[in-house]
This record gives C-alpha cells, sequence and structure tokens, in this order.
C-alpha cells in the first residue's frame, strides 16, 4: 500500500475508478463499489497495482485512460512520500488532462512509526493543487471519504449544467475529512 498510482477508466456512462486502497480491515480493491451521491448511484471500478510500482512497472497504458487516481504513501515510510513527486510528474505527462488526482497518507493509525508529518502531506498537495487527506486501512479513518470525493467529482463533471458552479473537490476534502489525533499519551 505504498505510493501506488490507480487508475480509472469510464465506461456505460457509469464513472469508474481504479484506486489502490487496500488494507487489512477495508480493503477496497479489485472489487466493484457503488457510492451514493445526491441519491443518484455511481459504480466506481476499482484496479490497485498490486505492488508493481515498487518496480517501476506500472504502465502508463495502466492508468492513461484513468478518471481518478489515487495516490498513496505510507506516512512510515519516507520513500515512499519521496516517490509521490516522480508520480505526480508522470502522472501529468502520461495521464488524461483532467484526470481526478486525490493524494493519501495512509497508516495514520500507526502515529508511534510516524515519519511524514502531516503538514508534510498538505504542502505537498497545496503544491500540486491536490487534495489531501491521511487515511488508515485499519480503522477505516477516510477511506469512505476518499472514494465519495472522487465519485462526486465525476459525477458533477458527468451532469454539470453551463452556469452551475463546479463541485471543489479540495474544499470538500478539507471540511470532511478526520485528522488523526495528534498525540496519544499512555
Ligand atoms: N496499521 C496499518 N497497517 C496497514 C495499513 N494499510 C496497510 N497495512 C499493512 O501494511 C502491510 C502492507 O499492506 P498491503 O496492502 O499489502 O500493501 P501494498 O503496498 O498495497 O502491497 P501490494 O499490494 O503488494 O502493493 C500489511 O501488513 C497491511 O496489513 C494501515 O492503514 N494501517
Amino acid at each position: 500500500m505504498t505510493c501506488t498510482p490507480a487508475a480509472a477508466a469510464a465506461g456505460d456512462g457509469e464513472a469508474s475508478l481504479h484506486s489502490p486502497p487496500c488494507s487489512p480491515s477495508y480493503d477496497l480493491t479489485g472489487k466493484n463499489k457503488v457510492v451514493t451521491v445526491d441519491g443518484a448511484r455511481v459504480k466506481l471500478q476499482i484496479w490497485d497495482t498490486a505492488g508493481q510500482e515498487r518496480f517501476r512497472s506500472v504502465t502508463h497504458a495502466y492508468y492513461r485512460d484513468a478518471q481518478a487516481l489515487l495516490l498513496l504513501y505510507d506516512i512510515t515510510n519516507k520513500s515512499s512520500f519521496d516517490n509521490i513527486r516522480a508520480w505526480l510528474t508522470e502522472i501529468h505527462e502520461y495521464a488524461q488532462r483532467d484526470v481526478v488526482i486525490v493524494l493519501l497518507g495512509n497508516k495514520a493509525d500507526v502515529s508511534s512509526e510516524r515519519v511524514i508529518r502531516s503538514e508534510d502531506g498538505e504542502t505537498l498537495a497545496r503544491e500540486y493543487g491536490v487534495p489531501f487527506m491521511e487515511t488508515s486501512a485499519k480503522t477505516g479513518m477516510n477511506v469512505e471519504l476518499a472514494f465519495l470525493a472522487i465519485a462526486k467529482e465525476l459525477k458533477h463533471r458527468a451532469g454539470r449544467q453551463a452556469n452551475e458552479p463546479s463541485f471543489q473537490i479540495r474544499d470538500y476534502v478539507e471540511s470532511q475529512k478526520k485528522r488523526p489525533s495528534c498525540c496519544s499519551f499512555v
């Protein structure tokens, strides 16, 4: 579950996306997932790169047609965070111009091993203009939100009228996301 680009492709008018989140308790990969957005059902088709990213063997074709990409790093693993810039550069070059990108700092539940501060994730996300949240595949923190935010963005794009204001995914995520508690004293 490290720095994983997840891809997406559209099909039959349904929003679909590939994603990485995979987890001990909230394993969402390789499955279809239906999210209800404003009463409408949005079907997300999810793919995981399944570790290929570690060998830099994720081909461009994998995410070239994606509608959304979830980029994960592990907050306990600095190299996974450092790899994100390279992925963002690559995505910028090879993915769809309007691909929805969400940055996730996973394993937020293991604060004792944290090496990447939340602020570092926030700063990187701001630099690239993408929404950011920390997640835990173990506790489920913000996992549903990541999918819901993407589903909302894709649905708004699909059904948007000319004068309608666009959905602001970053504002939405900022208003909804849970933050890990900063300190735990035993
Ligand atoms: N505590 C904690 N452990 C996690 C979390 N997410 C994944 N893990 C653990 O981290 C290890 C690696 O998780 P995987 O989901 O296999 O990681 P991965 O990098 O996606 O592995 P590949 O599918 O091979 O790419 C496993 O032992 C998981 O149980 C999390 O949010 N919190």
